[in-house]
């Protein structure tokens, strides 16, 4: 028998209406059904997108809601129809670290009063020397000095104030611990160390997770047994590694496919599957299979009026999907949904790139317009095409335009960023254009200047005559 078993685990919550009677108007089928195994010693990952029910699972195994239907068995005892005074017994067996560990640790509270509280509601430790002692032997275990006893959460940092959830849940000495997204609020840089942490607790002290995570890279790193949930209910569950080489089930080959992948040759060949619409409501679930209004592969017949259940499709893996088969076996074509290289997005954005790299010399024509707006003068050929960034510029550009177009100017000497700097601006560029150009406003700007002394000249004409 394994250590925790869950059998129909269903969780609904009424939904009320009206303020004097509080009439019930419906239910949110937060978790619809959910049967699996938990073994001594391992790592059960529950993966599955926002809002399916992953975390009403996990307060559900502890009793922290109620359980509408079906049975959690811990050890051999079904903790769901244990009397509240019995299940608080029950409770120092079963922890939770939670997502937000800020959060979760009152501010008002030292780290050793917080550790404290559990064990004195659950009688572990005969004086407060023994409890103190205890603590201590934990705090170094999760890796916290001993004198982070008289400190407050604040003054930790994230991945510390995570320890300190865990180090509150092994001063219990619990046989499973359930840790709800426990790295998600974490610098990445820390998620790893904290990981590691529940690795080497495990080892240690023999203990059972259940690690609940929407991250499929950190549950596939910690978990022996993988669940994947959708609308409520697993559809598919399997060892971790057989998930990861061969999902079954449409909606974890959707997850999977959106997961990159460190082979480049691999990850070149990758296919993403978006998924059309929005997770259903589970005020009002579909009928027949949950994933069928978003399945790529959803079939007339069955998807829509027949829930599958989870089924044993061998080596311990589960799948939930009446046609799991077929499309294991490449015979059914895919009905919706889109698939797409997942390097797509790359190659949308690839023109842009090709600009900031230099590649198009776009940043390059508006200066001798400029120039050439300044000037006053006629616009001249160089104005219309590339060549005004190009080479064409370096006064061998009269023969013609054939020869500006040409492939020279696609050139590695165009691409680098040697055409940004400063130099372009510089005389070296001033084709002959650019000289008849600035001829043609230095000799206006002496015309100018001749009609400015033979104003002054006329002026000192009607001074002397007045
Ligand atoms: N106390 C409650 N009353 C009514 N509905 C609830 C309650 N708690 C959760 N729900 C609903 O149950 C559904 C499942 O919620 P749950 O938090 O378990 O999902 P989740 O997969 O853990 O999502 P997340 O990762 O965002 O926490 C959601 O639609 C949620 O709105």
């Amino acid at each position: 028998m394994s250590l925790l078993e869950l059998d129909g685990v269903k969780v609904h919550f009424p939904v009320k209406k009206g303020i004097l009677f509080d009439r019930t108007v419906g239910h949110v089928h937060a978790v619809d059904g959910v049967s699996l195994k938990v073994e001594a010693g391992q790592t059960y990952g529950l993966v599955g997108e926002s809002g399916c029910g992953k975390t009403t699972l996990g307060r559900a195994v502890l009793r922290l809601v109620d359980i509408t239907e079906g049975e959690v068995v811990l050890d051999g005892t079904d903790l769901a129809k244990l009397p509240a005074e019995e299940m608080r017994r029950f409770r120092r067996r079963l922890q939770m670290v939670f997502q937000d560990p800020l959060g979760s640790l009152n501010p008002r509270q030292n780290i050793e009063s917080i550790l404290t509280e559990g064990m004195l509601a659950h009688g572990v430790g005969a004086t407060q020397e023994e409890r103190r002692e205890k603590i201590k032997a934990i705090l170094a275990k999760v890796g916290l000095p001993a004198n982070a006893l008289s400190r407050y959460p604040h003054e930790f940092s994230g991945g510390q104030r995570q320890r300190i959830g865990i180090a509150r849940a092994l001063v219990l000495e619990p046989d499973v611990i359930i840790c709800d997204e426990p790295v998600s609020a974490l610098d990445v840089s820390i998620q790893a160390q904290v990981i590691n942490l529940l690795e080497e607790l495990q080892e240690e002290l023999g203990l059972t997770y259940v690690v609940i995570a929407h991250d499929l890279a950190v549950v596939r790193h910690i978990s022996d047994m993988i669940g994947v949930m959708y609308l409520g209910a697993l559809v598919e569950e399997a060892p971790s590694d057989a998930l990861y080489a061969e999902p079954r089930h449409p909606y974890t080959k959707a997850l999977m496919s959106a997961v990159p992948v460190p082979d480049p040759e691999v990850e070149d060949r990758r296919e993403r599957i978006l998924l059309t619409g929005d997770l259903p409501s589970p005020a009002n679930p579909p009928a027949g299979c949950r994933f069928h209004t978003r399945c790529p592969w959803v079939q007339e017949t069955r998807c829509a009026t027949e829930r599958p259940e989870l089924t044993d499709v061998g080596d311990g893996h589960r799948v939930a999907c009446h046609f799991a088969a077929e499309i294991a076996a490449g015979t059914l074509r895919r009905t919706t949904g889109e698939v797409v290289p997942a390097a797509r997005e790359e190659l949308v954005d690839a023109p842009e790139r090709a600009e900031d790299t230099g590649e198009v010399t776009v940043p390059e024509q508006p200066e001798p317009k400029d120039e050439v707006a300044k000037a006053d003068t006629k616009k001249t050929e160089p104005e219309s095409g590339e060549a005004e960034g190009g080479p064409a510029e370096d006064g061998e550009a009269e023969s013609g335009e054939a020869e500006q177009d040409g492939p020279e100017q696609d050139g590695p000497e165009q691409d680098g960023p040697e055409q940004d700097g400063p130099e372009q601006d510089g005389p070296e560029q001033d084709g002959p254009e650019q000289d008849e150009i600035k001829q043609e406003a230095d000799e206006k700007d002496e015309v100018k200047k001749e009609a400015v002394e033979m104003d002054e000249v006329k002026k000192e004409a009607v001074e002397k005559a007045s």
